[in-house]
């Protein structure tokens, strides 16, 4: 057999390219006649049944295993890039994605009433200063699933939690909550996490004997600590609690791992500043509301939906964002209690209700996934 040359194979793959495309475009323009069908009568974008049974016929129709595969690929594809197309015209058409969420200008901060978990001096009371200002009414609760429930039966307007940490990474049992609760991140604060060395204000470096923080704490700062090997170490269930100890203990040979914060509440003295080996240690916290709100100009939404325990169903889902050009920033995936290999994700994008291709994504992802839920665009 005559071998073909490059050029001329080129050639003929160009002109099979232009009758798919020709054909795509015939098949894209059948999908604008479904959609229309499907906006009057007010039937789901989406339908699973239809596009496995497409599925299944078009790989019968190809012998082989990897043509199966590539055919299975590309239909799967089309059929989002279809769906996606619909539910474009959808949004022109006005229909909305369905969310109760309102826009303001502002929230409502004056005379808030703000709820953190730990002790006074803690991390998160660090956090909630500086999100709401010291003439904030701040108040504290054992656990972060109390601080949720304060949010949630009213008693406080905000709850100021942590959601992740630029070197330890998701506080996952904060992700739990946002599903237990029905609360809204209306926005979003980031704390450099600085520990300090502090001492009762008559304590000298070299007389310190003990040293109490939290673990994570006693960690962060190992390269410091373990410089003066004659102190011994000890855990405390956070860092505000060790410096409450010193305080109460009165004896000069202990020290605390501890914010400065703590130390200007507890009355004790710097005695090593920033003693942290990672400088940029930071820890973003989110503000929970009831409300379902959000700031006109808010950039970031998050959201959460399960999938089935399917080969591409994430892929799949994920091109709802990409056919719509909108951008992620984060995804995180827990288990869903009691369906062993089943995950809800956590993703946050880009964006804000009020856009068309924000709307489109989620239309997708609510149509295609299971429980997807908004938890906040801030
Ligand atoms: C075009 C339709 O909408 C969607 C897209 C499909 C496709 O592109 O073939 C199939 C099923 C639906 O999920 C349809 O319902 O027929």
């Amino acid at each position: 057999m005559k071998t073909l040359d490059l050029q001329e194979i080129r050639k003929q793959l160009d002109g099979i390219d232009r009758e798919m495309v020709a054909l795509f475009e015939t098949r894209m323009e059948l999908c604008r006649k479904v959609a229309e069908y499907k906006i009057g009568t007010g039937k789901p974008v989406y339908d699973g049944e239809r596009e496995q049974q497409k599925i299944d016929a078009v790989t019968g129709m190809v012998e082989g295993e990897f043509l199966k595969q590539a055919v299975k690929e590309l239909f799967t594809q089309m059929m989002t890039i279809s769906r996606n197309y619909q539910y474009k015209q959808m949004a022109e058409s006005g229909f909305q994605t369905e969310h109760t969420f309102k826009p303001v200008k502002n929230l409502a901060l004056a005379g808030a009433r703000v709820v953190y978990q730990g002790v006074e001096g803690a991390y998160s009371h660090g956090a909630a200063l500086k999100y709401f200002g010291p003439e904030a009414s701040l108040y504290h609760v054992a656990t972060w699933d109390d601080a949720m429930k304060e949010v949630e039966e009213g008693r406080a307007d905000y709850a100021v939690l942590p959601i992740e940490n630029s070197s330890a990474g998701a506080v996952t049992d904060n992700y739990d909550l946002l599903m237990k609760y029905h609360n809204y991140i209306a926005a979003e604060t980031f704390l450099t996490v600085n520990h300090a060395l502090l001492g009762l204000p008559n304590a000298r470096t070299e007389d310190i004997r003990t040293v109490f923080s939290h673990p994570q704490a006693l960690m962060q700062c190992s390269e410091f600590l373990n410089a003066n090997r004659q102190w011994k170490q000890i855990s405390v269930e956070n860092t505000a609690v060790a410096a409450k100890k010193v305080l109460e203990e009165g004896d000069p040979s202990q020290a605390a791992v501890a914010s400065e914060i703590a130390g200007e509440l507890y009355g004790l003295k710097v005695l090593s500043s920033s003693i942290n080996h990672n400088k940029n240690n930071t820890t973003r916290f989110i503000i929970l509301t009831k409300e379902a709100v959000y700031r006109e100009d808010a950039q970031k939404i998050s959201l959460s939906f399960e999938l089935p325990h399917k080969s591409g169903s994430l892929y799949n889902i994920l091109s709802n964002f990409i056919y719509n050009g909108v951008n992620m920033f984060m995804i995180e995936s827990r288990p869903i209690p009691g369906r062993n290999w089943e995950y809800r994700f956590f993703v946050d994008i880009e964006g804000n209700l009020s856009h068309a291709s924000v709307q489109n994504a989620l239309k997708g992802i609510s149509e295609e996934g299971r429980n997807m839920r908004i938890l906040g665009n801030y």
